[in-house]
């Protein structure tokens, strides 16, 4: 096992070879979002019963599902569009028949102009999610004691976000995601809000454990360009976090410190 493959990013037991997820929407055609995906090859990739509709990214039902298998990456259904527990419950039922998985991205939206997710009947939708044999991914705010409250129902990883799905703000309240990191201890993956890859490098530098984006490769100019910077990005900020970075100081500190005698004086 190489150093790679020790810090390989695991979910709910299961290892993934990248720390990048990449949402499947809003790609200009369907070669494009395939390319993209070859270039950045994703963890997994998410992918909406609701939503992949015959006219996203101009594709048919049909072509997407067999573009999904050509990808050959594992699929991350979500439940996109879903306003209560409800809805949730049938919907991820619905999609683990339909991908054959029990992975399940958990959407609850609590505000349609935000899109924000309702945190207050979320930890019920991922308690009931969990009881029915799903490993539930929970798109969440960065809200501690929400997210304490979801990992108490029993999800083994959460995704927070960085700003508000669409807006490639990067992260909005990095104290917050930051005391986030420090205090909870399930692998953390930040989802949506990502604009650049620099978003996506400095809250690897923070220790989360890897990002889910969409918007920002699929809208760029050259989706497939982009994808590839994302994935270096994610690296680069997943080696920086394991190099440990220095502490920030208040005043300036002299990088070449002067001791001593030049030794053109000595003599
Ligand atoms: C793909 C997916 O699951 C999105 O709901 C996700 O939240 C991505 O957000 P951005 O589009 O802002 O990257």
């Amino acid at each position: 096992m190489n150093d790679t493959d020790a810090d390989a990013l695991r979910l709910y037991g299961q290892t993934f070879p990248g720390r990048l997820l990449l949402g499947t929407s809003r790609y200009p055609s369907p070669a494009v979002l395939e390319a993209a995906v070859e270039r950045a090859r994703p963890a997994m990739v998410t992918a909406s019963l609701r939503r992949q509709a015959a006219t996203d990214a101009g594709a048919n039902g049909n072509a997407f599902w067999q573009l999904l298998q050509r990808l050959a990456v594992p699929v991350l259904p979500n439940t996109a569009g879903c306003h209560s527990v409800e809805e949730v419950v049938t919907t991820a039922q619905m999609a683990r028949e339909v991908f054959g998985t029990p992975w399940i991205k958990l959407e609850l939206i609590g505000d349609d102009y935000t899109l924000q997710p309702d945190t207050l009947n979320l930890p019920e939708a991922a308690d009931r999610l969990i009881r029915d044999g799903f490993k539930v991914l929970p798109y969440c705010t960065e809200d501690l004691v929400l997210c304490r409250r979801l990992v108490d129902v029993g999800c083994e990883a959460l995704m927070p976000w960085a700003a508000p799905i669409g807006t490639g703000k990067g992260a909005l309240n990095p104290y917050a995601l930051r005391q986030l990191r420090e205090r909870i201890d399930v692998p953390l993956i930040v989802d949506a809000g990502l604009g650049l890859p620099s978003h996506a490098c400095q809250v690897m530098e923070w220790g989360y454990d890897a990002v889910l984006l969409n918007t920002a490769v699929a809208l760029a100019a050259d989706p497939v360009a982009m994808a590839g910077a994302f994935a270096d990005a994610v690296t680069a900020g997943r080696s920086a976090f394991r190099a440990g970075a220095m502490a920030e100081q208040e005043s300036a500190q002299p990088s070449t410190p002067v001791l001593g005698t030049p030794f053109w004086h000595a003599a």
